[in-house]
């Protein structure tokens, strides 16, 4: 069964009709140059911003469930995270246990594993570098277990290795019946690292499906405005402007 179901999704000026699905095992990219209205449509399938249309997880609109089930079903990493006190690593993580209303160590611990913050676990989160604090929290959205991760750039203050390996982690969560949506800007990751890809361009969608049938010169010129070299073929696949 599709795991989500999008249809002319909308919202105010900044999202216009987007529809797409994502399917269980699958990482799908956000692309798109800055103002796009990625974020706007993790925002609004979150439930951070209303929105217009509709949308289904695995065949349920997403207005039909309660708070409390969206936040166990649906994990949303947002692109900047601050925390308002000065809390441990091991507090923030287990917050992501918080719909769940237990406070289960085993899949605290293995979030934070998976994202090589183990090693902070006792630190306070506001004395952690940008990058570490970053993967502390996504730790917490992976602890919380969910069938979907929604994830704002969740390797845009990461090192050359730790983008590498969210993307794995992403990945590997994905597979089976949970699926990934996540934006990123590093077109060479989206291409190695996702299943499909959805083009956004001033809040429409203008390309979607295969990174092969999305990373084309053409559709990179209409969004970006430059003229690209494009190698799809090569390990890791190459994307540059000219
Ligand atoms: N709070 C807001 N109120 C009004 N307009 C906003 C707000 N936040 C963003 N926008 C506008 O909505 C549009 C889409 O923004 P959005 O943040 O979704 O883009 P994005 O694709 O995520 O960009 P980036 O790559 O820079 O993160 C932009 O034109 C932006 O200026």
């Amino acid at each position: 069964m599709t795991l989500m179901q999008l249809e002319a999704i909308s919202h105010a000026e900044r999202l216009q009709a987007v529809s797409l699905d994502l399917q269980p095992g699958e990482v799908l990219g956000l692309i798109g140059p800055n103002g796009a209205g990625k974020s706007t449509l993790l925002h609004c399938l979150a439930g951070i911003l209303p929105a217009q249309g509709q949308a289904w997880l695995q065949g349920q609109p997403l207005q039909q469930l309660s708070e409390r089930q969206r936040a166990r079903r649906i994990g949303f990493l947002p692109q900047h995270n601050q925390s308002a006190w000065a809390l441990s690593v091991a507090d923030i993580v287990s917050l992501g246990r918080l719909p769940w209303g237990d406070d289960d160590r085993q899949a605290a611990r293995a979030a934070a594993a998976a994202t090589e913050v183990e090693q902070f676990w006792h630190r306070r989160i506001d004395r952690l570098s940008g990058g570490e604090q970053a993967r502390v929290w996504l730790a917490r959205v992976l602890a919380g277990q969910p069938q979907l991760v929604l994830a704002d750039e969740p390797v845009a203050s990461l090192d050359l290795y730790h983008q590498q390996h969210v993307l794995q982690v992403l990945r590997d969560y994905a597979a089976g019946e949970r699926g990934v949506m996540l934006s990123v800007h590093d077109l060479s990751l989206a291409a190695r690292y996702c299943d499909r890809l959805c083009l956004l361009h001033r809040g429409r969608m203008l390309a979607f499906g295969s990174p092969a049938e999305v990373l084309t010169r053409e559709h990179l010129r209409q969004a970006f405005g430059v003229d690209t070299h494009i190698d799809l073929h090569n390990q890791p696949p190459v994307i540059l402007p000219r």
